[in-house]
């Protein structure tokens, strides 16, 4: 039987000016699976999930989301996305950014209450609601971010760095929230530059300039490159990848 993907790019490249940003990105995300774009600041990764989800344009190349050529305005409507820097009104309290989203996603009456009720508890915001959210520290607003993008129940989760400024209990609480979705068949993608974040993962794809270095587990990835620790293997793909790209340079 074929794998069903929830999400798969075929070739991205992508450019700002005359300065290339991603390089021939391919990525296979199996259904229901948590997989992680690991890789250094400025690799591209926020570059790559806004194009996954039909935010930015590839100058080539495509991007299927359950299998439905992106950008579709049905799947983006199954798609919850939480950015890095935070779309939050800070005038409005918790509870009122919630509503305001939720009326996006089309939520409603009662049905968005309770949806606003299960998002909040799930990131441990429920007391603070009525706070203003420019009162909000740095962990608090990641967080109500996080709830945002899962008012929709979403069928793909999209979550750039979704546990920066977030303590270690919390960041518990979160992980075992990304595994009892994908439990339920959600299929997630987290960006981190975090090595142990990355190791959570079922799959993970490393990035460095642009370029996807390699992808597997991270048992794979690990004995792939021969490395006592996961920290470097990734030291081992991105001076592989340094050594082929002069390489080209020099031929
Ligand atoms: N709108 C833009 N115009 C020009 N350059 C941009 C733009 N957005 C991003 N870049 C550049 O593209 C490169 C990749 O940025 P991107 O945000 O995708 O990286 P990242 O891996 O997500 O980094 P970080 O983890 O710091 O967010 C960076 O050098 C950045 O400066």
């Amino acid at each position: 039987m074929q794998e069903a993907y929830g999400i798969q790019t075929e070739v991205i490249n992508k450019s700002y000016g005359k300065r290339r940003i991603l390089y021939d990105v391919s990525l296979k995300v199996p259904e229901g699976k948590i997989y992680g774009l690991l890789g250094p600041s400025g690799c591209g990764k926020t570059t790559l999930v806004k194009i996954i989800s039909g935010i930015l344009r590839p100058d080539d190349g495509t991007v299927w989301v359950r299998n439905q050529q992106m950008p579709s305005l049905q799947v983006m409507g199954q798609m919850g996305y939480m950015a890095q820097a935070a779309a939050l009104y800070p005038t409005l309290n918790g509870y009122e950014n919630l509503k305001f989203f939720g009326s996006l996603y089309g939520l409603k009456g009662r049905g968005l209450k309770e949806r606003i009720s299960h998002v909040a508890a799930l990131v441990n915001l429920t007391d603070d609601l009525s706070k203003r959210v420019g009162n909000y520290s740095g962990g608090m607003k990641q967080r109500l971010s996080l709830s945002i993008a899962l008012l929709p129940n979403p069928k793909v989760l999209i979550l750039d760095e979704p546990t920066v400024g977030i303590d270690p209990l919390l960041r518990q609480d979160i992980w075992s929230e990304l595994y009892e979705l994908s439990g339920q068949g959600v299929t997630i993608l987290v960006t981190t530059h975090v090595m142990d974040e990355a190791q959570r993962c079922h799959g993970l794809a490393m990035m460095r300039n642009g370029h996807i270095l390699a992808t597997g587990t991270a048992a794979q990835l690990q004995q792939a490159a021969g490395a006592g620790t996961f920290e470097e293997a990734f030291i081992f793909f991105s001076n592989a990848a340094e050594h082929e790209e002069g390489g080209n340079k020099n031929g």
